[in-house]
């Protein structure tokens, strides 16, 4: 195994060129030690003892003494620069990691494995730091002690040297058989640890669900595979690696014995004096010290040469190009958003964007709207040039987005996601992060527009509440018009919104929907959002289908040409939620029952008593409508709102599928009673129209056809077996 990080480390060291001579001084003054002593036992016994000479025996113990304050003083010089040099050279390590951690699209770090960055920025890093400075200094002191030793051996007598080159090998050989072993199952363990790492942190994330699905025992017995891994990994990691050192310690004391034995026979036949003798032993000693030392750092170094492996490949992993070479600054704005001919596809095959052009006027607000999965947020994640078109430009103000250099893009864009992302700070930071340089007046008029303001005032601290100590008092509705009054802090020219309101109750949805219409004409407003009732009064609805623009114009015009929209508008209509007006009559009207599929055949008399039967519950933001298991007895409409579908998997728990507005799910328990395979959990304030089994089976009597109707929708759904679940929006 060649440890080529430690090249690497030491060019870094270059860098630093005062500590670097101050520690390559410690360096040579500490061999000089053991590279001096075993030389003044020559004189000490051939002159000082067997010739009886006083004074070489006096300056003989003399320069030993010295040599011994020497070796001391230079030894706490190498500690204190070996930690200084290993500190920076690994700060600027982590510098470089955590600048190309910024580097990488969000897309593709999302991609990654939970716990692999952790592993990497934590653990790796660590074991490579241990071995700068733990490792790294003694291999480069004890190699100088072998390499002149080696030199001064054969200055001694070059016989005995021929016989000690001869076993000398058996130090280096017999170890290197447990080196690869020892290299492939260190790599073995590491991996097993991240993974177990990513797992337990997944727990962590997750904990509330594996309580309330009662996941313990299954995840104690997924961690008990994980420990298992670790078990055989890290015991044959050790076992290996410890193999190493023993054997090379065992190699040169077996070329100890033998050239001792050699030597003697010289001396006794008078090839070589008692004290050269004692000085090539001395040396040999030395060698076999030096050689017990390498061999206890070699673990550290097999486990920082695996770390630096997966460094490595991380800080050479190629970075999409988002940025062209000769990219130019842009100043502020004017707003035009131009999409002409866009084509994207995330995994080279499947066309997400097929061909997508729009022009958006300076100071429009305009929206994305469309089935889910037609591409809206891909397209908004082009505008935030986290993805780069295949083919096809994205053009602001007439530039390419390709051609706008980072700083002055991100100064223009301001963007509110549908999760708000908050740093561990305060509420007030929070809100500055969108422009730090703003003052707190404008901090406080940002959270006003956000109608976020008087909730920040009820906070112990105001706007210097941290964010981890109010999580417990803050919503997510208020974390998300935090987020909000971030970006409207910012003051830029354009403004991308993901779903930014669909977390929002109705009065803070029209609080922000408020503050983003009294942007105009300053800013261009470009909205992705499931709620059509959010955007009736923008300047232009953009309808996309399959990654392609089917319909643009007004609400009303949209509306008027009868398409895609004005269906997906009716689908959202009909229904009422606990914060409407006092109304008398059915929640859910018959003619919004009748573009379920499969009530749609049904006569108006059916359409009519079954709408009288719908009640309506609200699910807090977090809570359970159901969880997987529980009886099917319900079937669900959306009035307003998104729930999430969560299956249980290998790796713990996978959301498939998010359900919003109009959509429904649930329609099996309305034949049987089953139960559920699958949990959906209210991920934002939820409001649903619900029908219970018995009162349908009861209506069902008097409907021929209903009932095989709604089979066949089941199957439609989750194909021929009726026991799955798995709903998806319609
Ligand atoms: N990171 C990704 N990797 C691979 N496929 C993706 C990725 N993100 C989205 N997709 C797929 O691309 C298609 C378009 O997704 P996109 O999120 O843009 O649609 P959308 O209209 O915003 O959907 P929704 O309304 O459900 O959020 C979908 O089929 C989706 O599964």
């Amino acid at each position: 195994m060649t440890f080529s990080f430690v090249a690497g480390y030491v060019r870094q060291m270059l860098a630093f060129r005062g500590r670097f001579a101050l520690l390559i001084v410690a360096l040579l003054l500490e061999a000089s030690y053991y590279l001096g002593s075993p030389l003044l036992y020559k004189f000490i016994f051939d002159e000082g003892i067997t010739q009886g000479q006083q004074d070489v025996l006096i300056w003989a113990v003399a320069m030993l003494a010295g040599l011994l304050v020497l070796q001391s003083l230079a030894t706490f010089l190498q500690e204190r620069m070996a930690s200084a040099l290993g500190m920076k050279v690994m700060n600027a390590l982590r510098g470089r990691m955590y600048e190309k951690l910024q580097s990488l699209p969000p897309p593709l770090v999302a991609a990654r494995p939970q716990g692999d960055l952790v592993h990497l920025f934590g653990a790796d890093v660590a074991a490579m730091e241990l071995a700068v400075i733990r490792a790294v200094p003694p291999l480069l002191l004890h190699s100088l002690i072998i390499v002149s030793s080696l030199v001064l051996l054969a200055t001694i007598n070059w016989i005995l040297f021929l016989v000690t080159m001869a076993v000398l090998p058996m130090a280096v050989l017999i170890p290197k058989l447990f080196a690869k072993p020892a290299g492939v199952w260190e790599g073995n363990h590491q991996q097993a640890k991240a993974a177990a790492g990513g797992f337990v942190q997944e727990s962590l994330v997750t904990l509330p669900v594996i309580r309330l699905f009662h996941l313990g025992r299954r995840r104690q017995r997924a961690f008990g595979t994980h420990l298992r891994r670790m078990d055989e990994t890290g015991g044959r990691a050790y076992l290996f690696g410890g193999l190493v050192a023993r054997t090379a310690v065992l190699g040169a004391g077996i070329a100890q014995v033998v050239v001792v034995g050699v030597g003697a026979v010289l001396a006794v036949n008078g090839m070589m004096t008692a004290g050269l003798l004692i000085a090539f032993i001395g040396l040999l000693l030395g060698i076999g010290e030096a050689v017990g030392m390498l061999t206890t750092a070699i673990p550290l170094m097999i486990s920082a040469q695996q770390a630096h492996a997966r460094l490595r490949a991380f800080l050479d992993e190629p970075v999409p190009r988002q940025e062209d070479p000769d990219a130019v600054a842009i100043e502020r704005l004017s707003g035009e958003i131009v999409f002409e001919n866009v084509h994207f596809s995330y995994d080279g095959e499947t066309s997400t964007l097929a061909g997508l052009n729009f022009r958006i006027q300076p100071g429009q607000r305009v929206a994305l709207v469309g089935p889910s999965g037609c591409g809206k947020s891909t397209a908004l994640s082009l505008l935030m040039r986290f993805s780069s078109a295949l083919d096809g430009r994205v053009l602001l103000d007439g530039t390419d987005i390709a051609h706008i250099r980072e700083d002055s893009l991100r100064a223009n864009v301001g963007v509110v996601l549908q999760n708000a992302l908050l740093f561990d700070a305060t509420i007030g930071e929070n809100i500055l992060a969108g422009q730090p340089e703003a003052d707190d007046d404008a901090v406080i008029a940002a959270a006003k527009a956000a109608g976020i303001h008087e909730a920040i005032l009820t906070k112990p601290q105001g706007y210097d509440t941290p964010v981890t100590q109010a999580a417990g008092a803050l919503s997510g509705g208020e974390r998300q018009r935090i987020a909000v009054a971030r970006a409207l802090l910012r003051q830029a020219p354009i403004l991308l919104l993901d779903e930014a309101t669909s977390a929002l109750d109705p009065a803070s949805e029209q609080v922000v929907n408020g503050s983003v219409a009294a942007l105009a004409p300053a800013c261009t407003v470009v909205s992705v959002t499931h709620r059509l009732a959010s955007v009736v009064d923008y300047d232009l609805i953009l309808v996309l289908q399959d990654g392609r623009l089917v319909e643009t114009g007004r609400h009303d015009d949209l509306l008027a040409q009868g398409g895609l929209y004005s269906q997906l508008w009716t689908r959202q209509q009909g229904m009422a939620t606990a914060v409407s007006e006092e109304r008398s009559g059915p929640l859910i009207t018959p003619d919004r029952l009748a573009l379920i599929p499969f009530l749609s055949e049904c006569s108006r008399q059916t359409l009519d008593e079954l709408s009288d039967l719908f009640v309506l519950s609200r699910f807090a933001e977090g809570q359970y409508v159901f969880h997987q298991g529980d009886p099917g007895d319900h079937f669900y409409l959306i009035a307003r709102g998104c729930v999430q579908v969560v299956v249980p998997t290998a790796n713990g728990e996978q959301v498939v599928n998010t359900l919003r507005d109009g959509d429904f799910f649930g329609e099996l328990a309305l034949l049987r009673n089953v139960p559920r395979s699958a949990s959906i959990v209210a991920w934002a304030d939820t409001w649903c129209l619900s029908l219970s089994c018995q009162h349908f089976l009861r209506i069902i009597q008097a409907e021929p056809g209903l009932h095989a109707r709604v089979i066949a929708a089941v199957k439609a759904v989750v194909g021929d077996s009726e026991d799955s679940f798995t709903p998806s929006p319609r």
